[in-house]
C-alpha cells in the first residue's frame, strides 16, 4: 500500500532497522523492487531521481504510483535528490508521498530557507520531506564536491537545522559518497559524529551513497565486457552500525545498476542472434532482485511490514 516516507521510516528508527530506497528509472527494476519487499515482507521505498523523472515521465510516474497501491507492503514514493521547489511541487503533483530537498551544497541559511519552503508545501498535501545538511564526497548530483571542501555534518548544526526547517528526515554527510569509486579500500565512516547527530536529532536519520559495490559483482560486470576501475564500496559492518546508531534510510543505487548491466551484457554475450529484449532484460531484472532481497537483509527490515 502506498503510504508517506515517515510512516515508514519513524517506525525503523523506533525499532532499529533500516528500510532500503531504492533508485528505479524503468519497469523492470520497478517489479525487481517490489517483488523482493513482497517477498521478504519489507517495507520499500521507491526512489526516482529528477533525471529518472526525466528519463520516464508520466509512464514511469504512473506505473510506480499503481504498482506501489497494489503492493502488499508498505511503500513510499519518493523524489531523490530534488533539487528545487519546482521540481518538488512536480512530483507532489505527481502523486509522490516523500519528497527530498537536496540544499546542501548551499550556505546554511540558504538550505534552511529553501527547505522550510518546501516543508511548508509538502506537509499542506500530508506529504513528508527529507532535507540534506553535509555534503558528501565525491560526485552529488548538481555540484562536483572534492575531498577537500566535503563538509561532514555538523551534530549542533543538525539540531538547529531541524528545528527551523521542520524536516522529517535528514541525510547526513559521514563520509559516503555517490556511485562506484567511494574510496581507496574500505571508506572511512565517522560513527562517533553520528552518534553525536542521533543523540541530537530524534528524526530519522538517511545514509546517502550507501552502495556496497561488491567484489563478486565487480568482477561479474568485468567478465561481461563492462570496464570499471578500483571501485569499493561501503562495507555491511559499516551499514549495520550506522542502522543501530539511528539510520532509518538507506539509498541503493550504484549495487542495483551493476546488477541489471552485468546480466544485459551476458545476455547479449551469450546469444549474438537474440533480438527478444524480453531474453536479457528478465535476467537482468532477477538480477537486481536478488540484490534487492540482500540488502534488505542486512538492513533488518526483511518481515517488517
Ligand atoms: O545515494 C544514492 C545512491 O548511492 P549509491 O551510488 O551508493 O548507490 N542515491 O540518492
Ligand atoms: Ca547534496
Ligand atoms: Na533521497
Ligand atoms: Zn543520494
Amino acid at each position: 500500500m502506498l503510504v508517506t516516507g515517515l510512516e515508514i521510516l519513524k517506525k525503523a528508527r523506533a525499532e532499529g532497522y533500516g528500510v532500503g530506497a531504492f533508485n528505479t528509472n524503468n519497469m523492470e527494476f520497478t517489479q525487481a523492487i517490489l517483488e523482493a519487499a513482497e517477498e521478504m515482507r519489507s517495507p520499500v521505498i521507491l526512489a526516482l531521481s529528477e533525471g529518472a523523472l526525466k528519463y520516464g515521465g508520466k509512464a514511469l510516474a504512473t506505473l510506480v504510483q499503481e504498482l506501489a497501491r497494489d503492493a502488499r507492503v508498505p511503500v513510499a514514493v519518493h523524489l531523490d535528490h530534488g533539487s528545487s521547489y519546482e521540481s518538488v511541487l512536480l512530483a507532489l503533483r505527481l502523486g509522490f508521498t516523500s519528497v527530498m530537498i537536496d540544499k546542501s551544497h548551499e550556505d546554511f541559511e540558504t538550505n534552511v530557507r529553501e527547505t522550510r519552503r518546501v516543508v511548508e508545501a509538502a506537509h499542506a498535501v500530508g506529504v513528508t520531506v527529507e532535507a540534506e545538511l553535509g555534503r558528501l564526497a565525491g560526485i552529488e548530483e548538481h555540484v562536483a564536491v572534492d575531498e577537500k571542501d566535503a563538509l561532514l555534518t555538523n551534530p549542533e548544526e543538525a539540531r538547529i537545522f531541524m528545528e527551523r526547517t521542520g524536516a522529517d528526515y535528514l541525510a547526513v554527510a559521514i563520509g559516503t559518497s555517490h556511485g562506484a569509486y567511494k574510496g581507496k579500500g574500505r571508506p572511512f565512516i565517522d560513527h562517533p559524529r553520528l552518534e553525536r547527530i542521533a543523540a541530537l536529532v530524534p528524526a530519522p536519520l538517511v545514509l546517502h551513497g550507501a552502495s556496497a559495490v561488491p567484489p563478486e559483482l565487480v568482477e561479474r560486470f568485468r567478465a561481461a565486457g563492462g570496464e570499471i576501475g578500483e571501485a569499493a564500496g561501503i562495507h555491511p559492518e559499516d551499514i549495520k552500525k550506522a542502522i543501530a546508531l539511528g539510520v532509518a534510510k538507506i539509498n541503493t543505487d550504484t549495487d542495483l545498476r551493476l546488477a541489471f548491466t552485468a546480466l544485459v551484457r551476458e545476455g547479449l554475450n551469450k546469444n549474438p542472434k537474440e533480438f527478444d529484449p524480453r531474453k536479457y532484460l528478465g535476467p537482468a531484472r532477477e538480477a537486481v532482485k536478488e540484490v534487492v532481497k540482500s540488502r534488505m537483509e542486512l538492513f533488518g527490515s526483511v518481515g517488517k511490514a
